[in-house]
């Protein structure tokens, strides 16, 4: 009896990695509208603004616009896609619609956010703008699941770090928990702007049990992030990925960590990353040179994500594209980033349980054990094991 030794795992194809079941939890509502859906509402809204009139010179131009290796230069695009959000139609739409992609490029567990506050300006109240978002993801996961996806959207409300609306945004957040809303977020321009003046929405939200993540160690570094976490207590970072400038690699491989990055690794810490996101905005050079892989290799609580899709031209599946021509990574790879999201998120612990045991396992397997059925499967007598 022949016997072939086992087979290096190889790299999942594009099509595998779509259909990989995925979490996603930092994705921005207001960085994810598609191209078309602006120009019509648009038209619809008399918003004269956009760039573009056509749906691919417009994705292009986001993508360009966003390219700047500056955040605040990047936080800029938004203005158009807010200028079209303001509506209850407006809002159902883009929230239905970003349901349906994202079920469609197979993620099963997402966390999007939003501000509340970006959505007042033709006369909606803050109630009015989570009530018309919720139910467009309710209307986007009920579309999905009749073209055969399955997914399941809590939004984060998100204020701005720049204005003083976080404890009203946080009390709202902890009004709409049990109806769609699973915590709180801050993001914006990170210099300047420490979390540390909303300390009173984030004593609130812990006074409440509840959970929030900060945008934090994008553009700043260790200083924001030891802010987040031991004066304000983020259960999360967004992004955090400057958590690298404390730790030390030697040339023969060797890494040393310091306290702050030691207190992230030993604490779990969960790392939102977002590697295109933040080649745009100058945190990374190139994928090759993104710090994902020291972080995975050294086994922090790493999570990949889009952050904002329109902006970067991305996707979730994208990102792991990206990532596996970058390091050779393979299924198991994609499904341990997967399961560490699914572990951090912000739903109850019997719900996330089920998510990895009775989804996001089985999708792995049933994605791994293809090869046995394919027509050229080996028969028996030979023994190969591939990724
Ligand atoms: O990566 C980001 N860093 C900081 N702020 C961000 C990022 N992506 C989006 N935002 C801002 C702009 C949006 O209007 C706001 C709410 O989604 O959050
Ligand atoms: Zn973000």
């Amino acid at each position: 009896m022949t016997s072939q030794l086992p087979t290096a795992p190889k790299p999942p194809t594009a099509d595998q990695i779509r259909r990989a079941p995925k979490v996603l939890l930092h994705d921005h509502l207001d960085g994810g509208p598609r191209p078309g859906t602006l120009i019509e509402l648009a038209g619809e809204t008399g918003y004269q603004g956009l760039p573009e009139t056509e749906a691919d010179k417009l994705g292009h131009w986001f993508r360009e616009a966003s390219d700047s290796g500056s955040l605040e230069r990047y936080l800029d695009t938004f203005t158009h896609t807010n200028a079209v959000m303001q509506t209850r139609e407006a809002l159902v739409r883009v929230a239905a619609e970003c349901a349906e992609d994202l079920a469609e490029d197979g993620v099963v567990y997402a966390e999007v956010r939003y501000a509340p506050e970006l959505h007042l300006a033709a006369g909606l109240g803050l109630e009015e703008v989570v009530e018309a978002v919720n139910e467009g993801f309710r209307l986007g996961e009920r579309r999905a699941r009749e073209n055969g996806h399955r997914i399941r959207v809590g939004t984060l409300l998100t204020a701005m770090r720049h204005a003083a609306r976080s404890l009203e945004v946080a009390q709202l957040a902890n009004r709409h928990r049990d109806s769609g809303v699973v915590g709180f977020d801050i993001a914006g321009a990170e210099a300047g702007h420490p979390p540390t003046r909303h300390l009173d929405a984030f004593d609130y939200l812990r006074h409440e049990n509840n959970h929030f993540t900060i945008h934090a160690g994008e553009a700043f570094g260790l200083p924001s992030i030891w802010e987040a976490l031991q004066r304000c207590g983020a259960d999360r970072l967004g992004h955090g990925v400057r958590i690298v400038d404390d730790i030390t690699v030697a040339e023969d491989g060797t890494a040393t960590l310091g306290r702050l990055a030691s207190y992230v690794r030993d604490k779990r810490v969960p790392l939102e990353l977002c590697p295109t996101s933040n080649l745009q905005t100058g945190a990374a050079a190139s994928y090759a040179e993104h710090p994902v892989d020291l972080l995975r290799r050294l086994r922090f609580r790493v999570t990949v994500n889009t952050d904002n899709r329109l902006m970067s031209g991305t996707s979730v599946s994208r990102e792991f594209e990206r990532l596996t021509e970058a390091f050779g990574y393979t299924l198991d790879d994609i499904a341990w980033f997967t399961v560490n999201a699914m572990k951090s998120a912000f739903i109850p612990f019997n719900e996330r349980l089920a998510l990895i045991n009775d989804v996001i396992k089985p999708g792995y397997a049933a994605l791994k054990s293809e090869w046995l059925f394919t027509e050229t499967a080996p028969t028996s007598g030979s023994v190969s094991s591939r990724g």
